[in-house]
């Protein structure tokens, strides 16, 4: 796993996350727009040239491989290639996670077109992504935890819009941590969730 420090402060990583940030919500955007659009072929060819060049630029200086998990001098962690919640990553739905102090976790998600699966539905897999995420975030909400298993029951479609996934602590038994949660729309529960999450062994 790829863990880094970086020496730069709280005013830097604010001063990035304020650059890359709208850049990525750019990009979503573009995602969408391509999935969406009915311009003309022109401005298609048009619009392909520009984006290439665009990658292009940025690809003059990168690193190798994934973005890893970054830390500050001051212990702060920015994840920002995860696929979950990334602020540089444009698949990323992106996942902002709330609690509160009975243990309840959530997130709140508005899935566009660049999550579908069946039509008008969202993709079995990104549900199974948006739970995973909450319910190991969840689950490391104390220490660190990996999904080992994640059994999701699908009641019955997810509709692209407007989301809401909660999750809580079950029971921790050693170094598993088992949690539960739902994805729901606004008309109830589409999808429940139960995660076995464990933690490394320390010896
Ligand atoms: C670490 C572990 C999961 C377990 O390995 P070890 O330490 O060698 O385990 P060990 O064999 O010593 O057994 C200990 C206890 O555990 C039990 N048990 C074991 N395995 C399983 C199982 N699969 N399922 C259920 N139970 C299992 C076993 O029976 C035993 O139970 P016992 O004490 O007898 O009652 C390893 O298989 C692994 O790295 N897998 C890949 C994980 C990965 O890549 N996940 C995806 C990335 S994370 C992510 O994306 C989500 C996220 C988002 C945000 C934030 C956080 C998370």
């Amino acid at each position: 796993m790829k863990f880094t420090r970086e020496d730069i402060d709280t005013d830097e990583l604010n001063r990035r996350r304020a650059l890359y940030g709208p850049l990525t919500a750019a990009v979503r955007e573009l995602v969408d727009a391509t999935i969406r659009t009915e311009v003309d072929d022109e401005t298609i060819r048009e619009v392909h040239a520009t984006v290439a060049a665009a990658t292009e630029k940025l690809r003059a200086k990168q690193i190798d491989g994934g973005f890893g998990m970054r830390f500050t001098a001051d212990g702060e962690s920015f994840a920002w290639g995860n696929a979950g919640m990334g602020l540089r990553n444009a698949i990323a739905p992106p996942l902002l996670i709330e609690s509160d102090d009975t243990g309840l976790h959530w997130t709140e998600v508005a899935l566009g077109a660049a999550y579908e699966g069946p039509p008008g539905l969202v993709h079995g897999g990104i549900c199974a992504l948006v739970l995973d995420h909450l319910l190991g975030t969840t689950a490391s909400s104390v220490e660190p935890r990996f999904t080992g298993t994640l059994t999701l029951r699908y009641r019955r479609g997810t509709p692209l819009g407007p989301l809401r996934a909660e999750a809580r602590i079950d029971r921790n038994e050693g170094r598993k941590t088992i949690v539960v949660g739902t994805l729901s729309d606004a008309g109830g529960v589409t999808i429940e969730a139960e995660g076995i999450f464990i933690g490394p062994a320390t010896e």
